[in-house]
């Protein structure tokens, strides 16, 4: 199980779209430099090579700054490398991700709004919980729309770190953390910026959030 504080602060996630073009790896290390706890590889391709070596890199970011990798959908991925999983409620079975990777393993599963799928992922061997989208998303528009007082509901009936997603910028994110998010994910807000600087000073900005909390 992850340790107890581990599994707080901003939660990075990549976009293909976004760091197309050399600037997944410099973008990356602004958001880990700038205090990102978690990053998420986030790749809908189905490149094997491409994903492998990418997520590869990202693992040794993360090892330099402390950071926990997390793969989206892909368990086979996660488990070569030894890092973490995130898994919606269509990409396979938590249970089996958590026999392959070990109770050491950081899994995350999305929960939409729906409390009973938190409850049902903590009894599947659930690290955290995610709830969303709290906000309209650019990177998600279509997905399930929540909003915040389900996080004050999820802190007090689930027994897992809580995770916010979808549109959450630097104006929108405080109250979610005030109603019970112990994590903040974020693609657009964070990784839509003209340099490499300009993340780390929004990841500082996202990060700080959680001192005051
Ligand atoms: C932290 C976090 N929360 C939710 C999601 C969404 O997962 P999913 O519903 O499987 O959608 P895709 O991201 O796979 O398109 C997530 N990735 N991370
Ligand atoms: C990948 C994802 N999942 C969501 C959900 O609600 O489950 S919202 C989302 C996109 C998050 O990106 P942005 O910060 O750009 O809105
Ligand atoms: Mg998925």
């Amino acid at each position: 199980m992850a340790k107890p504080g581990k599994l707080r602060g901003l939660y990075a996630i990549t976009d293909s779209q976004l760091l197309a073009d050399g600037k997944l790896l410099p973008y990356v290390e602004a958001a880990l430099t700038g205090g990102a706890r978690l990053l998420q590889y986030r790749d809908k391709s189905t490149d094997e090579a491409r994903r492998l070596r990418e997520a590869e890199a990202l693992h040794r970011l993360c090892e330099s700054h402390g950071a926990t990798l997390i793969i989206n959908d892909d368990a086979e991925l996660a488990a070569r490398l030894g890092v973490g999983l995130h898994l919606g409620q269509q990409d396979g079975s938590l249970a089996a991700a958590r026999a392959l990777l070990g109770r050491q393993a950081v899994i995350g599963a999305t929960c939409h709004a729906q409390l009973a799928l938190a409850e049902q992922a903590a009894s599947e061997g659930a690290s955290y919980v995610a709830f969303g989208r709290f906000f309209n998303s650019l990177t998600k528009p279509g997905a399930p729309a929540a909003t915040p007082d389900l996080l004050a509901q999820a802190k007090a009936q689930v027994a897992l770190p809580i995770v916010a997603i979808g549109g959450i910028d630097l104006h929108n994110a405080a109250p979610l953390i005030d109603q019970g998010a112990s994590m903040i994910a974020v693609i657009h807000a964070l990784f839509a910026a003209a340099s490499p600087t300009e993340v780390e000073r929004r990841a500082r900005a996202f990060s700080a959030l959680f001192e005051s909390n």
